[in-house]
């Protein structure tokens, strides 16, 4: 039996990119541990992503995260909900990993000293000791996203939200990154045009123009959106 955890809320949401209407007056709650979203390019995935995660503003509606209310109430946002994107490049922002692991955790209100002992538990944590004073461009892809990971889990929020979160890297480095968040204990939501990888997930949302087209057990919403996308032209890609 699935334990419920905190909730994802969204009432009544649009989201608008000039005049066009990315999302739809969306009325979502989330509260499953792995949610999978799937959809077209150009569907609104990655928007949702970001909405979750306070990134962007609605235009319409509100979006809560366990009641808080993540686009107006940035400082208990960012204990609350963490994002990894696709490109840990868009993500990374210091020079050495005990920096980028350590900013999070000054965010959180944490003394400097408290922030580098956070950054070093972390990296103990994953047997990266000797990570803390390497600089973030001598890593590679695959050891950079684990510094994003790294860095949000330092921060301990109830739930994250994956953007693609493997795409680029090899199945070694996807199966290891896998392993840590499957083993979290939080509510995981997760972007992906990897059928496979969302099989496993509690539930699965497929978007298709800023709204809900099947929402249930992955099974039956992954069956559902294949058997569409067979039935889509390829002269109706979105390039
Ligand atoms: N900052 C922005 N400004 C203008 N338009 C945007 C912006 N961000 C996204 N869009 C548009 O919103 C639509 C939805 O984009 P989004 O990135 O959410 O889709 P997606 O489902 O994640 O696509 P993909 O699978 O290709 O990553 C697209 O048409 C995109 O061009």
């Amino acid at each position: 039996m699935e334990t419920a955890t905190d909730p994802v809320c969204l009432e009544g949401v649009s989201v608008r990119f000039g005049s066009r209407e990315v999302l739809r007056d969306l009325t979502l709650t989330l509260q499953s541990r792995r949610v999978g979203i799937v959809g077209r390019n150009g569907s609104g995935k990655t928007t949702l992503a970001r909405l979750i995660a306070g990134l962007i503003a609605p235009d319409a509606g509100r979006v809560t995260v366990a009641g808080v209310d993540v686009c107006t109430d940035r400082r208990a946002a960012i204990r609350t909900v963490g994002i990894l994107f696709q490109n840990p490049d868009h993500q990374i922002i210091f020079p050495t990993v005990e920096e980028e692991l350590a900013f999070g955790l000054r965010q959180l209100g944490r003394s400097k000293a408290e922030a580098r002992e956070g950054a070093r538990a972390m990296l103990a944590r994953f047997g990266r000791d000797d990570w803390a004073e390497r600089a973030v461009d001598g890593l590679s892809q695959g050891q950079r996203h684990l510094v994003c990971l790294m860095a949000v889990l330092a921060m301990e929020p109830r739930v994250i939200v994956l953007d693609e979160p493997f795409a680029g890297l090899d199945i070694p480095t996807i199966r290891a990154l896998r392993r840590y968040l499957e083993a979290l204990p939080v509510t995981l939501i997760q972007v992906s045009h990897d059928i496979a990888a969302l099989g496993e997930y509690n539930r699965v949302i497929w978007l298709e123009g800023g709204k809900v087209a099947a929402d249930g057990p992955a099974d039956e919403t992954l069956a559902r959106y294949l058997a569409a996308m067979e039935e889509v032209d390829d002269a109706d890609a979105d390039l």
